[in-house]
């Protein structure tokens, strides 16, 4: 079994990597988009499962077919708005004035396909900004780091100074949970294994 990881976040492969397992890495390409009356946690774990299917194809139409490929989806939820990466400096704009001195739900959904089968976990986090002012605001745009993220920030990065205090899993918050990254493989490990066994 070969671990893949269908992804191009900068952070799910550093991520990724701390789980000491070899891992190659495809960039499948989705469509990612919200469908009417679709729940928050419905729709990131679909686009999750949809990233990891998706690059498991990619990965047999290269000649890989026992391949366990990974996919994952973050997104910001704050007042019934879901906020994915800001389209430019006016939406990310408004993502920041919604966030300022409240506290808002990041939620990631990892997945894991192989062997025709995906499982997945969804793992929400409650992030508590303090109240941001308008230079504040402009200047963490001019940092760069925005641009890439859903919800307009980074909470490894200088959006780190925002945040008071968080409930949940804060390595779902950069992109991957990395225990239940570890709890998927583990189980089609498992399921490998007793495969084999029985034959
Ligand atoms: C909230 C938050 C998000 N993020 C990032 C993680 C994800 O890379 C990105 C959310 O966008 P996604 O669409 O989940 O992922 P992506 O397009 O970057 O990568 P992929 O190829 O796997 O689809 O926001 C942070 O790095 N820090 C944070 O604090």
């Amino acid at each position: 079994m070969e671990l893949v990881l269908a992804s191009g976040s900068p952070r799910r492969f550093e991520l990724l990597q701390l789980l000491d397992r070899p891992f190659r890495v495809v960039h499948p390409d989705i469509i990612e988009q919200q469908h009417p009356h679709e729940r928050p946690l419905d729709y990131v774990e679909r686009l999750a499962r949809e990233k990891a299917e998706a690059g498991a194809q990619l990965c047999a139409s290269e000649g890989l077919t026992n391949a366990a490929v990974i996919g994952a989806d973050t997104v910001v939820v704050c007042a019934d708005q879901v906020l994915e990466k800001p389209r430019n400096e006016a939406d990310y704009k408004q993502m920041m004035e919604l966030l300022s001195g409240r506290a808002h739900q990041a939620i990631t959904a990892v997945a894991l396909h192989h062997n025709g089968a995906t499982t997945s976990k969804v793992v929400s986090t409650t992030v508590y900004f303090k109240h941001l002012n308008a230079a504040e605001i402009a200047a963490y745009w001019q940092s760069g780091e925005p641009k890439d993220k859903a919800g307009g920030y980074g909470i490894q990065g200088r959006a780190g100074k925002f945040v008071t205090h968080i409930e949940g899993s804060y390595l779902a918050v950069v992109g991957l949970p990395l225990y239940e990254t570890e709890q998927l493989i583990v189980q089609v490990e498992a399921a490998v294994a007793k495969d084999n066994y029985e034959r």
